[in-house]
């Protein structure tokens, strides 16, 4: 049932029915916006550990031929949260039934892929009352064998931001074009010299990337386009590279006002903080779970993908790292297919970390 950002109703509501069959024991419910929080009481507490999931979909037509393929068409849970879910459900369902002598907190979060519920969810009253000492999360990657989990001290996904940029002219007759200013040639030729951006204006031992993911413009094939919009996202590796990538976007959107003799817009959206692990807790966790478990341990590189899980550990010392999940197809595409046999994984070593840390 994957749902769009902040409209995770019905997601909210299977999580909940499946939360309230659970002993009631030790948890406490609390709902907030379309996520959840539960708390689980530890035996003899002295700290509260988080653990946080994401329970949004994306808007891709899903395109395998699973039993439980998405119901809602046109979206699809093509970034692996439907299993991000079920581990959190794991994980839940064991420690409610066995409590850890610490508090553990499970946030249930809705909007990873856009707007973003991390930074607000932060900042609602419930998180200040059960307030974490220390966070975990993971992701699924589909590069990666079951039975792998990879992760790195410091930067692991890069700073994010949304990019919309819409443009407007003078349409008219396609036969005249001298009498108009023709925005799909604008839009086809920002989108060309944004590039250039990460070619000529970043440090080639920097890294950045810029995504237009989706241009329209126009309305049928012999009028003279009136306005066109790009969309699209900027990755960067760090806080300063994102205001400099961002400079050198509004010089060259202002080159093409003034070059095309029309008007822009520049719309940054929603922005991701970077996903900086804990270096302490990371290569603990590396070390436990290389010496504990069966899990195989890769050190691997920082990413480009963003997290807004970035917001979450910027003032809480946490981690993620990614779960070996092979799938031929990655993330966001519509034949997404993580190996199922990777929720046990995931499953029992964080139940096998937590009660670690849980003394
Ligand atoms: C893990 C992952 O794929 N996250 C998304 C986050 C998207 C943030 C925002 N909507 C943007 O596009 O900048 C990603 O695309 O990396």
């Amino acid at each position: 049932m994957p749902e769009k950002g902040f409209q995770e109703t019905k997601t909210q509501g299977y999580l909940l029915r499946y939360i309230h069959n659970l002993p009631q024991d030790h948890i406490e419910i609390k709902t907030w916006e379309t996520g959840i929080f539960v708390r689980v009481h530890g035996t003899n507490p002295t700290k509260t550990i988080g653990y946080r999931a994401d329970i949004d979909g994306l808007p891709i037509t899903e395109e395998t031929d699973l039993s439980f393929h998405s119901l809602h068409e046109g979206m699809m849970h093509a970034c692996g949260h439907d299993m991000h879910m079920s581990i959190a459900l794991g994980i839940l369902t064991h420690f409610s039934q066995n409590p850890a002598s610490d508090n553990i907190l499970f946030m249930f979060q809705p909007a990873e892929e856009g707007p973003g519920g991390a930074l607000p969810m932060i900042q609602s009253e419930i998180f200040k009352a059960w307030k974490p000492d220390m966070i975990v999360a993971l992701h699924i990657a589909p590069e990666y064998p079951v039975g792998t989990i990879a992760t790195k001290q410091g930067l692991l996904f890069a700073n994010t931001s949304e990019l919309f940029i819409d443009l407007k002219g003078r349409g008219g007759h396609a036969a005249y074009p001298h009498q108009t200013n023709d925005m799909v040639v604008a839009a086809c030729s920002l989108v060309t010299q944004l590039q250039t951006v990460i070619a000529r204006n970043v440090d080639p031992l920097d890294s950045a990337v810029i995504t237009i993911g989706k241009i329209t413009g126009g309305t049928v094939q012999n009028i003279i386009a009136e306005r066109a919009r790009l969309e699209g996202t900027i990755r960067t590796l760090s806080v300063e590279s994102m205001k400099k990538v961002k400079e050198r976007i509004e010089a060259l959107v202002h080159g093409v006002e003034v070059g095309y003799n029309c008007q822009t817009t520049i719309d940054y959206g929603s922005m991701y903080h970077q996903v900086d692990n804990d270096p302490t807790l990371t290569e603990e966790f590396m070390q436990y779970v290389s010496e504990n478990t069966n899990v195989r341990v890769v050190e691997c590189k920082e990413a480009m993908t963003g997290e807004d899980y970035g917001y979450m550990i910027e003032n809480i010392p946490g981690f993620m790292f990614w779960l070996g999940a092979e799938s031929p197809y990655g993330l966001h595409h519509s034949k997404l297919n993580p190996n199922e046999d990777a929720i046990g994984v995931a499953i029992s070593t964080i139940i096998s970390y937590f009660n670690f840390k849980a003394n």
